[in-house]
């Protein structure tokens, strides 16, 4: 059955839906720009009522090292890389905090799946998201989702999961094109950018038991 990551929480309320509804990956966001942005500390209170079997993923965008060790020390096991990090960045905060790192990568057209191969031997998981448009304020977060039969056929070099746009309604369909075994959301489980609704994280979640 696929799992699921909902990612950008902020409060108590939204957190506790995700984990009360089966959700194998929380997500807290570390990057100024976003809506979703938290502070470390804050994030340390939410990620102590997480349970173990739930992983805690802190996203980053070229973090500093001062920033990844607040937020491992805050409680993140799992570390999602959303920049532009090369694959010996990745590498070396792999060996630094000896966690499992996510790579994002951008994805509009079949060559830019090619990026992936890259991180073999750096990062643990590719996470293919839609390439966002020139200029946008964040990398990641933008409700955006790119043509999932692009992913038909492609051989993943690195275990993967699926980002990118998807909500209740659509992540059954994008499972059933991609063979995703992992879904990561954010916006479609939003009222607005950064303002998650604890009734669509059930749906989605749902949704995903599902597929
Ligand atoms: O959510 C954010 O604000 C964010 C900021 C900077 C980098 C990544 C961000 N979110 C990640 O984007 C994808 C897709 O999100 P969406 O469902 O399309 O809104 C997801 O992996 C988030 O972790």
């Amino acid at each position: 059955m696929p799992t699921a990551k909902i990612c950008g929480l902020t409060t108590e309320a939204s957190l506790d839906a995700a984990i009360a509804h089966g959700a194998s990956h929380v997500g807290f966001v570390f990057f100024p720009r976003s809506p979703r942005d938290i502070d470390p500390d804050r994030a340390a209170a939410l990620i102590a009522r997480t349970p173990p079997r739930v992983a805690k993923v802190g996203v980053f965008v070229d973090p500093d090292d001062a920033l990844l060790t607040r937020a491992v020390a805050a409680g993140v096991d799992t570390i999602q890389l959303h920049g532009s990090e090369t694959p010996e960045r990745v590498a070396a905060v792999r060996a630094r905090y000896a966690l499992p790192v996510w790579r994002a990568v951008a994805v509009r057209t079949r060559e830019d799946l090619g990026a992936a191969a890259k991180y073999r031997g750096a990062a643990d998981l590719i996470l293919y998201d839609a390439k966002p448009p020139r200029g946008a304020d964040l990398p990641g977060g933008l409700g955006l989702r790119f043509d999932w039969r692009l992913l038909q056929g492609h051989v993943h070099p690195l275990p993967w999961a699926l980002s990118g746009g998807l909500d209740a309604a659509s992540v059954g369909e994008a499972v059933q094109v991609t063979g995703a075994t992992l879904l990561d959301v954010s916006s479609g489980v939003e009222l607005s950018p950064g303002v998650k609704d604890v009734d669509k994280i059930a749906a989605f979640l749902q949704s995903v038991a599902r597929s």
